[in-house]
């Protein structure tokens, strides 16, 4: 555990060619500190620091007097600040060696590095935002599409936090009825009915499968899906991918068996980041090297959220395709690519066996870039299932958040059908208040030191 006594300080900005850097200082000394380093123009040693305006001047080297930069520096004084404390900035050139030099000032005269996450950590301990919001902080920085920051953001301004604290409180009085209950059964005061009790139990639970629907789509946007092309050989497969990426990036040739080693790369679909892999094609071959292929081909599979399922429509839905179906699962979602009806226009898979029929599915000539418009929208149609939320109404992408919310929902659950079956109060209680601890994981209320240090050791240092 690490003293929250102590004044911190880091580099808070990217390492490298930037212009500018920042040094962040938080804690009880960090006025003091820079106070100590900074001179003003007209050389004035002690310098009056006013919340949130930035001061011209210089950072000196007591030891030598040397100038070391021209800086800014900004104040922002407790509980006003990032952390809650008293936070100062220093804005300076963004050379990596101005940058720890000024650092290396700042800590000889008192503050502490800090670990990697602290400064989030601070904001989290002293209150200034919930754990939600903090773990929205890392996905913030780390979002690789527009429509992850999006979501990243909207947990950011404490969307789900709301939510949460809106589920718990209602929880809370719940439990206050069912202990009144409990206690003065007799009293001449306030009681619920055993219907109303049920109705507000339905009513909460429904509010977690709700914000458990939106979050399907979070997790998407943030954590992106697995693509996997596969099919037997020479069914147009590489030239998928190709169209996808409007690349040139894989072999295509009419040779069977072509690709051999699996190609991923990554594809922002509408938003959605797609790891998209072309694989080698699946048969019985003899040659090993093929083999190797094939056998990594089956292993992708396996991991694939969505297969984009290649058949040829010239040879139609053959023994080989359904070698290759076979290996699809239930948990793999599948659009099957009806390839090559330049040369089949008439064939509409008529051949595929009954239970493939269901599939969603699109007739594609590579050779034509409008239909790669039609894989996409298709593609995108099966992500998100004819569902698609309001940008705005999108705040929970993180597996943990998730994780919680199924947890109290079936909580809730085991709360109603322990009323269904007539069972006492005391006995509902705990579920419910189990619902209201699980849900206090989210916004961190609820949560042991160890998970808090986890998660803020995947900070960056100076966040
Ligand atoms: N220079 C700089 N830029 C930055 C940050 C920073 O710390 N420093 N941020 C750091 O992540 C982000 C902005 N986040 C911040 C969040 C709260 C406060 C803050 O001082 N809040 C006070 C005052 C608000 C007000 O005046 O209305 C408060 O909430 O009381 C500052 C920055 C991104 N840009
Ligand atoms: N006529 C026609 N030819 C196509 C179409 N799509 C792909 N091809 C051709 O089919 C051949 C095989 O294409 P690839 O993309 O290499 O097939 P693949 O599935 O990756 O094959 P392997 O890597 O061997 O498994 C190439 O000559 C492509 O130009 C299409 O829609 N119509
Ligand atoms: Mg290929």
């Amino acid at each position: 555990m690490v003293n929250l006594e102590d004044t911190i300080a880091a580099i808070a900005t990217a390492p490298g060619e930037g212009g500018i850097g920042i040094i962040r200082v938080s804690g009880g000394e960090a006025k003091k500190i820079v106070d100590n380093l900074f001179v003003s123009p007209k050389g004035k040693k002690v310098i009056h620091m006013v919340p949130y305006q930035m001061l011209y001047g210089y950072i000196v080297d007591k030891t030598d007097g040397a100038m070391v930069d021209e800086v800014l520096v900004a104040f922002m004084q407790r509980p006003h600040s990032f952390t809650g404390e008293d936070v100062v900035e220093i804005h300076s050139h963004g050379g990596m060696v101005v940058l720890q030099k000024i650092l290396g000032l700042v800590l000889k005269e008192g503050a502490r590095l800090a670990e990697p996450g602290e400064f989030t950590k601070r904001a989290f301990i002293n209150g200034r935002i919930d754990l939600s919001q903090a773990e929205a902080v890392i996905d913030l920085i780390r979002a690789q599409t527009d429509a992850a920051a999006k979501v990243a953001a909207n947990q950011l301004q404490g969307k789900l936090k709301q939510h949460i604290m809106e589920i718990r409180q209602q929880l809370l009085q719940v439990l206050a009825y069912l202990e009144a209950e409990i206690d003065f059964p007799d009293e001449d005061i306030e009681h619920l009915t055993g219907i109303q009790l049920a109705n507000r139990l339905t009513q909460i639970r429904e509010r977690l499968n709700d914000l458990l629907a939106r979050s399907r789509q979070g997790k998407i946007l943030r954590e992106g899906i697995r693509v996997v092309i596969a099919g037997k050989p020479n069914v147009g497969k590489s030239s998928l991918l190709n169209a996808l990426l409007r690349d040139r990036r894989a072999i295509v040739t009419d040779i069977p068996g072509t690709t051999r080693d699996v190609i991923e790369e990554v594809l922002n679909l509408g938003g959605v980041p797609v790891r998209l892999v072309d694989t080698a094609g699946i048969r019985e071959t003899k040659d090993l090297v093929e083999q190797l292929g094939v056998e990594k081909s089956k292993e992708w599979l396996e991991k694939a959220d969505v297969v984009l399922f290649v058949i040829n429509s010239a040879t139609g839905f053959n023994i080989e395709d359904a070698e290759i179906a076979r290996l699809l699962s239930s948990r793999h979602q599948v659009l099957l690519i009806i390839n090559k009806q330049d040369l089949k226009p008439e064939y509409k898979g008529e051949d595929l066996p009954e239970e493939l029929q269901h599939w969603p599915r699109v007739y594609t000539s590579l050779l034509q870039e409008e239909d790669t418009r039609k894989v996409e929208q298709a593609l995108l149609d099966l992500i998100w299932q004819g569902k698609v939320v309001p940008s705005q109404e999108l705040f929970l992408s993180n597996q943990r958040h998730i994780s919680a919310l199924e947890k109290a929902a079936g909580q809730l659950e085991s709360a109603l059908a322990a009323y269904q079956a007539g069972m006492p109060a005391d006995y509902l209680s705990i579920d419910i208040r189990g619902a209201w601890e699980t849900l206090g994981e989210i916004s961190g209320e609820t949560v042991g030191e160890d998970l808090l240090d986890l998660i803020f050791s995947q900070f960056c240092i100076g966040k």
